[in-house]
């Protein structure tokens, strides 16, 4: 539970904002029942029911969009319920929920949230003055507060999210090629191999190594040889779909992971790999780069370590035959 916590920011958050609402709103809730504020306290307990319930989903099904989402519009019409119905004691419940929404979902979604839930309080304040806010002047500090609070809750979920998703991006990929690294590869891997025993959709491994590439560093320096990694990740990308994904596996061995394939298209395809990286690298003097291929699908109960080992002796074989070829496994 913790490790899941730990490696999944958004139900992490899910689960605070739920534990606070239920922890804090339940006892308002009692209390207005307690007292007669049957709307209100009804409101406050719809809203612990809604909290238990979204954390509830997101734990079950790793989904945290919607339960995010469905908990983030229960907060702004709980919020507008609370402030219509007690007045300019209930408008601080605002702040804090205003600030639980942008845990909730996308910076700009709980931007758009908040925009239409104070529209619709300062309709309601302008339309009957007397209902929530004691005076003009109050109302107006009100709006004034609460802007600045979301622009500024805005800026911070905004900026959070660009460095999380910088982080993210250097945690998973290569520096040099671009290409997905070494441990994002274990982790495509068993997912793979989870679709295919769930759905038995095929999918399929590629290795390869380019030939003689020590030669290429000896020759042109190792400046032409980072160049001629990051352009292969390239022609890679460019002859794959979208679904597939390049690994650098080290050095000059790379892995393509292609999804939902049958086994006759997919020796097809390893081909055109590896013709095109012929075809599409030249080194500066002319010659052409060629690469090894070993390329396997994936077979039933095999785990991930058997189904690369696989490709690994295909590659191997592919070396020992003279290069430039592709050797199914
Ligand atoms: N420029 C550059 N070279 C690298 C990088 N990583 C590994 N290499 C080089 O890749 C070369 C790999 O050489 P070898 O393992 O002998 O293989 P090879 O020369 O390609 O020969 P075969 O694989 O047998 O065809 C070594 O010279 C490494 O220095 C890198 O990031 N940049």
């Amino acid at each position: 539970m913790l490790a899941r916590l730990k490696s999944d920011f958004h139900l992490a958050m899910l689960t605070l904002v739920g534990a606070i609402i239920v922890l804090c709103v339940t006892p308002y809730g009692v209390y207005r029942l307690y007292t007669g504020s049957y709307i209100v306290g009804v409101a406050d307990m719809l809203m612990v029911l809604s909290a238990v319930f979204a954390t509830r989903m997101a734990w079950r099904t790793g989904d945290t969009v919607n339960p995010g989402l469905f908990l983030a519009l229960v907060f702004c019409a709980g919020a507008f319920l609370v402030c219509v119905k007690l007045g300019s004691d209930g408008v601080f419940w605002v702040y804090p929920f205003l600030v639980f929404v942008f845990f909730l979902v996308s910076p700009i979604r709980a931007f758009l949230l908040l925009l239409l839930m104070l529209s619709g309080l300062f309709l309601i304040g302008s339309v009957l003055p007397d209902l929530i806010f004691a005076s003009t002047f109050q109302m107006m500090a009100f709006f004034v507060t609460t802007t600045i609070t979301s622009i500024f809750s805005f800026i911070f979920a905004y900026r959070a999210q660009v460095q999380r998703q910088e982080l993210e991006r250097l945690a998973t990929t290569d520096s040099l090629t671009g290409a997905l690294n070494r441990r994002t590869l274990n982790d495509q891997l068993a997912v793979a191999i989870d679709e295919f025993a769930k759905t038995g959709k095929q999918c399929g491994l590629i290795l390869l190594d380019l030939d003689h590439f020590k030669q290429v560093n000896d020759k042109h320096g190792h400046k032409v040889g980072d160049k001629t990694l990051t352009e292969l990740v390239q022609v890679l990308q460019s002859m794959m779909r979208l679904k597939d994904q390049v690994f650098r596996f080290g050095g000059e061995e790379f892995v393509v992971l292609i999804a939902n394939i049958a086994p006759a298209n997919f020796e097809r395809f390893a081909e055109k790999l590896r013709a095109g990286v012929e075809r599409k690298i030249v080194l500066p003097d002319g010659v052409h780069i060629t690469t090894s291929i070993g390329a396997t699908m994936l077979q039933a109960n095999e785990d991930w370590e058997a189904w690369l080992h696989r490709a690994d002796m295909a590659l191997y074989q592919a070396k020992h035959q003279g290069r430039n070829q592709v050797v199914m496994a």
